[in-house]
């Protein structure tokens, strides 16, 4: 499914006009496409009475056709039009009379709300600009009361739940959680990532008429079980362990020992041939008790747990044998952990396909300009603390606006980017954007970026490109937090329970 921003819809809007589409052709078409959902929701639950709440923008002009059609068709609609009062009420009134039952009143909506069978929420959509204040709120907080109180009534959001940003996913208040969301034309991003997950309900997507070769230029798409099946590593059965890549992991430190250990296994879990573990040389013992599959690369310490000064060139006299390197899980921030960061990236074999993750991350954060010095592409995977720290914005700024951050700085940083957290996004430096519409609490427990980290190595080693294996990673990784959660539940599950279950979903995808 592609997904776009708003101004992207507005000039396709606009090059629908140039094509003698009108707006008025397409929110015909709108309406009439929420009408028909609208019906099929309807038959499902044996149901016939449809309330629609109808704002004074284009959002509110679908809910108004979709009520006509409705009212033709032999339902009974009624619709809460807040805005009557005004001169474009006025106007409207005429024909809005021929669509049902109108009101304008808090009181008769919470009469119509009594009994309605579906609510279609057309008060806002991409055009919400403040918020939410005065009838439009209290008639939101109102429906969600009642909804509480009424579970059976759903509710069906038009384009977007209203007060749902169609860019970034942030959520006023008194933005109406939505059981199902028609997105009209082209799905809005908002809706895929930060509070639009728990808002939009069941996303579909109606056909408005827009011309195909008008969306040719969208760059973003959701990661899809179609597209992860068709950017899977081939297994050929002649294969050796050659054939499936070598990993090179630097990673842990005397605190953070379990690191290496959970990004080692993920790699080797999605099929990684050969994968080494380059760690502090009192920490091999104990991990290699872990991971026997793996191979060791002892690094020389300045005390128990902290590699040394001449760790980097160790590591650097064997990258060359390697296709891919991990660097960053649990290796802290000490002045040695950056220097064995800062001097192993300088002086990378050509051709090495690169993860910079945690606290390498950190690492480069504190370098000005750090993407200057380290000018090849590399498959970035922040989390929200580390992104602010990247990006010298604030965590809530990040937060506020995903897509747009996630896609300014890969551009700017010349870099493979992987915002993580609910909603994750991963785009290239030439823009291209894949999300995946997944929350799942049992990811948010430590461990699962090492995980994450360790996956991405794996695909990289089999070949997949830096895009596609962070693509294909963040998903793999969240079927598998998904097929915990149903097993499990979504408490308790820890990083290590992810590993065994990534063989048995790559199965999965494969067979379906
Ligand atoms: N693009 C396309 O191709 C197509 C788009 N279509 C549809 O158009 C929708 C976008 O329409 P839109 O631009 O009219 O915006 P919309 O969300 O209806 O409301 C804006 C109005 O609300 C007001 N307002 C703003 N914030 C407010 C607040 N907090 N509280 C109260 N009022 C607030 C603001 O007025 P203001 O007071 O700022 O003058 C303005 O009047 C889109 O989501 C889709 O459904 C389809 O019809 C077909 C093709
Ligand atoms: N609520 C959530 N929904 C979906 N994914 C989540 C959620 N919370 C965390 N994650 C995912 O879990 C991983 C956590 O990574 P990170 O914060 O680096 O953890 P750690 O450093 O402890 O390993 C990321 O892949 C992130 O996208
Ligand atoms: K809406």
């Amino acid at each position: 499914m592609e997904i776009i921003s708003s101004v992207q819809m507005r000039q396709i809007e606009d090059a629908c006009l140039k094509q003698g589409i009108s707006t008025e052709t397409l929110m015909e078409n709108a309406g009439r496409a929420v009408a028909v959902f609208a019906r099929h929701l309807l038959e499902e639950q044996n149901g016939c009475r449809v309330l629609i709440l109808a704002g004074a923008g284009n959002n509110g002009g679908d809910g108004l056709v979709a009520g006509r059609y409705l009212r033709s068709w032999g339902e009974k609609v009624s619709i809460f039009v807040p805005f009557i009062d005004t001169p474009k009420g006025t106007t409207v009134q005429g024909c809005l009379e021929a669509s049902g039952d109108i009101f304008a009143g808090l009181a008769e909506l919470e009469e119509h709300l009594a009994d309605a069978d579906l609510v279609i929420d057309a008060l806002l959509g991409t055009g919400v600009n403040r918020p939410l204040e005065g009838i439009y709120k209290e008639a939101l907080q109102m429906t969600a009361n009642v909804r509480n109180t009424r579970p059976e009534m759903q509710v069906l959001a038009v384009d977007l739940p209203s007060g749902l940003n169609a860019d970034t996913g942030q959520a006023d208040d008194a933005c109406l959680k939505a059981d199902f969301t028609l997105s009209l034309g082209i799905a809005k991003q908002g809706l895929f990532t930060h509070r639009g997950l728990e808002l939009s309900g069941a996303v579909s997507v109606a056909d408005i008429g827009i011309p195909p070769e008008l969306t040719t230029d969208i760059q973003a798409v959701l990661i899809e079980k179609d597209w992860a099946k068709s950017v899977l590593p081939v297994r050929s059965p002649h294969a050796n362990k050659g054939s499936f890549g070598r990993v090179m992991i630097v990673a842990g430190s005397d605190r953070y020992i379990g690191a290496a250990i959970l990004a080692g296994s993920a790699a080797m879990r999605v099929g990684a041939g050969l994968v080494t573990l380059a760690l502090p040389k009192s920490l091999t013992g104990a991990v290699a008790s872990r991971i026997p599959e793996a191979t060791y690369l002892p690094l020389p310490e300045v005390s128990s747990g902290t590699a040394d000064n001449s760790a980097a060139r160790l590591v650097l006299s064997e990258l060359g044998k390697y296709d891919v390197l991990l660097i960053g899980p649990g290796l802290g921030q000490t002045g040695y952990s950056a220097r064995l960061v800062t001097e192993v990236l300088s002086n990378l074999p050509v051709g090495l396909k690169v993860i910079i993750d945690a606290d390498a991350l950190n690492i480069l954060s504190a370098i000005p300009d750090w993407w200057l010095e380290y000018k090849f592409d590399a498959v970035l995977t922040p989390h929200l603390g580390e992104m602010a720290r990247l990006a010298k914005a604030t965590t809530e700024a990040v937060q506020s606006d995903r897509f747009g951050l996630c896609q300014k700085f890969a551009c700017k940083w010349g870099k493979t980017l992987i915002l993580k957290g609910a909603g994750t996004i991963v785009t290239s430096p030439q823009g291209e954007t894949l999300c995946n519409p997944a929350a799942n609490p049992v990811l948010a427990s430590a461990g699962t970026g090492d995980v994450l980290a360790g996956i991405i190595g794996g695909l990289l080693g089999q070949g997949v490109s830096l895009f596609e294996a962070a693509g294909l990673g963040v998903y793999l990784h969240s079927l598998a937090a998904e097929a915990l959660r149903s097993e499990i539940g979504d408490a308790g599950v820890l990083a290590s329970d992810l590993l065994l279950k990534l063989p048995v979903v790559i199965k999965g995808l494969k067979q379906d």
